[in-house]
Parts: C-alpha cells; sequence; structure tokens
C-alpha cells in the first residue's frame, strides 16, 4: 500500500538573504509602505553588527529538513514533505501552499516556528495558509494554534538554564530574564493570550530549573507611535540591579527558536551593553536552532495534533 503523504507546512518569519533583500523585506513588513533610505540604512547595519546577515535563512531551512527527515524515520505509514512558508519574503506562505497542491498533497499540518499565540504573529500566519487554501482549492490544514506548554520545549530551556545557572557563584545574586517581541499594548484589548503563555512558559521553566529569581519582559519592540508591551528588556534590566542589586542576569529569549537579529543583536549586544554598563554580568543560553532535542519537541507537537480527533 502506498504511504499517505502529508504536507508539513512551516511557517517563519523570513530574514533577508543578501544585502540587496534588505529593502524590499523591510517594505513588506512595512505592508508595501517603503521605508526611508535611513531607515534602511540603520537595519543594514543591524545585519552588518551580526556579520553582515542573518543565520536565520539557513536554520529556518535546517529545522524544516531535519523535522522532515526525523518524522519519517519515526513513521512507518505516512510521508512527511516539508515546505518552507515565510511571512516576509520567499518563498511566501502562498508559495508553500500552491506548491503543496501542485505536489498532490491533500492533507497538511501547520507549525508556526514561534511556541506563543498572539493575532499579531501566529493568526495572521494560519489565515494567510488558510485563506490561500481556499483560494486554490489547496489541501485541508490542521493548524497547530501553539505550543508554548509542549514538556520537550520546557525541558529544553530548563537544562540549558540548569548549565548556566551552574557557571554563577552566587545563585542568590542571578535573576532569569524570559523574554518575547514586544507587541503592540492593543493586543491586550482584544484579550489576546501572549502575555499569559509567556508567563506560563517562564513558570514551567524555572520551576523544572529549580530557579530563585526570574522575571518576564519584552524586546525588540517596533518603531511605531503606538505603545508596545513593556517593561523592554534593558529597562527592566536596570531595574533588577537597582532594586535587588542582581550582579548576573540570564537572557532566555524563549519567545523565539534560533539565533537572529532580535537575539544576537537585542540580546547580546543591546542588553549586553546595559549589563556593561552596570558592571554586571551578562548570560544567554544557547538558541533551540536544529538542534535534535529541539527537532525532537517539534516533532512531539506534530504527532500530538495529528493524533486528536479532527
Ligand atoms: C511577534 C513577532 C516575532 C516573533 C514571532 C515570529 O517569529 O513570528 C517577530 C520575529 C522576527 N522579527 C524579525 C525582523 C523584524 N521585525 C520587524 C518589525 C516587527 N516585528 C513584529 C513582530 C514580531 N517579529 C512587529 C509587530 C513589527 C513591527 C512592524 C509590523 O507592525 O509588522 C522589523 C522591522 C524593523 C524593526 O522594527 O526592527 C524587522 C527587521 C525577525 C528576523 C530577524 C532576522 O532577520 O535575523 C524575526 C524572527
Ligand atoms: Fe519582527
Amino acid at each position: 500500500m502506498a504511504k499517505k503523504k502529508i504536507g508539513l507546512l512551516m511557517m517563519a518569519y523570513g530574514t533577508p538573504r543578501t544585502k540587496e533583500e534588505i529593502e524590499p523585506y523591510y517594505t513588506h513588513i512595512r505592508h508595501g509602505r517603503k521605508p526611508s533610505a535611513e531607515a534602511v540604512e540603520e537595519l543594514t547595519e543591524r545585519y552588518e553588527a551580526i556579520g553582515g546577515i542573518s543565520p536565520l535563512a539557513k536554520i529556518t531551512e535546517d529545522q524544516a529538513l531535519s523535522l522532515e527527515k526525523y518524522l519519517n524515520e519515526s513513521n512507518d505509514d505516512v510521508e512527511f514533505k516539508a515546505y518552507l512558508g515565510l511571512k516576509h519574503i520567499h518563498p511566501f506562505i502562498e508559495d508553500a501552499v500552491a506548491d503543496m497542491k501542485t505536489d498532490g498533497i491533500e492533507e497538511a499540518v501547520s507549525l508556526v516556528l514561534a511556541p506563543h499565540y498572539s493575532t499579531f504573529s501566529v493568526k495572521s500566519y494560519n489565515s494567510r495558509a488558510e485563506q490561500e487554501s481556499e483560494r486554490i482549492g489547496g489541501p485541508r490544514i490542521r493548524t497547530i494554534e501553539s505550543w508554548y506548554k509542549e514538556p520537550l520545549f520546557i525541558e529544553y530551556w530548563a537544562t540549558q538554564l540548569k548549565q548556566t545557572m551552574a557557571q554563577i557563584a552566587d545563585q542568590e545574586k542571578a535573576c532569569v530574564v524570559f523574554s518575547a517581541h514586544s507587541l503592540p499594548e492593543k493586543i491586550l484589548e482584544m484579550g489576546d493570550p501572549y502575555p499569559e503563555q509567556l508567563q506560563e512558559t517562564a513558570d514551567l521553566i524555572a520551576k523544572a530549573a529549580g530557579i530563585r529569581h526570574y522575571t518576564i519582559g519584552w524586546q525588540s519592540e517596533g518603531n511605531t507611535p503606538d505603545p508596545w508591551l513593556g517593561p523592554d528588556v534593558q529597562d527592566l534590566t536596570r531595574e533588577l540591579y537597582g532594586k535587588h542589586g542582581y550582579t548576573s542576569i540570564i537572557y532566555c529569549p524563549v519567545g523565539f527558536v534560533a539565533d537572529h537579529l532580535e537575539v544576537l543583536y537585542d540580546n547580546d549586544y543591546e542588553c549586553k551593553v546595559v549589563c556593561d554598563d552596570l558592571g554586571i554580568d551578562y548570560f544567554r543560553p544557547e538558541m533551540p536552532n536544529a538542534k535534535p532535542e529541539f527537532i525532537r519537541c517539534l516533532a512531539a507537537v506534530v504527532q500530538k495534533k495529528l493524533a486528536e480527533k479532527e
């Protein structure tokens, strides 16, 4: 009997792959409004500061291929085929849905490479996939809304944190900051679960790793006039030092799953500058990237979705 084929629609933010792609990418993020030359220059400088271009493109591809491989090795009756669908650059989410249809895929499961649900992120990814599938009569898509509580995800960060904490002599003076990308404050009026989900992730990881002092914060807020969720991780660092005198801050950007601009610049550069200024120690455990233990986590998330009754 032929194996059943399932499309694995893996969606992620996307990143420019060359310097020339920075402007069209930024224009897409701004809903088609071209950024000023200064804004493009400023973003280009940030990419230059992390080595010229982001490692994210390669990591996202590795994650997709590794997950496809792992799922195929652990399933006899199903053949998975991964399709990468990006939010702000080619291959776009719509391209991936069209490719699945061309390949004769009738059933798909979609996974966003970000653990927490928000109307601004996961919902917009999923709506674009569903709309395109409806428009072209594409595959039926089973949607994973969030996976921030997945035990293997919690375990990944708890293991990382234990390793980091082992390097710190005075645990009483160490504080962990769990963070995610900030979003405009108006998501709160919409009843968005995003902040509670980050808090829950933090509580679960802290418990599993036996962390005494921890808090949540927001990072990488956009350059728009409306207010964004706070406290920002940089302000938070000063506050934690001022109020409690912590001498080590451990940054866990658990809202992201890869090394990219937001982590390599906003944490490793900007937060580090604040720590250096205060004379305290900066730590940032390793991101999941395409590590085998994280691929197993994503596979568990997909398997659980497929095991659910429709
Ligand atoms: C929720 C969320 C995630 C996490 C969930 C997910 O992963 O989906 C995320 C991830 C990422 N964001 C990224 C890059 C950027 N995001 C920007 C701007 C914005 N992000 C927003 C939200 C999010 N972003 C929002 C509301 C804006 C304002 C514009 C708008 O209203 O839409 C801008 C414009 C300039 C600036 O503001 O800095 C850039 C360059 C990269 C790639 C990094 C790399 O290339 O290495 C990644 C992984
Ligand atoms: Fe972003």
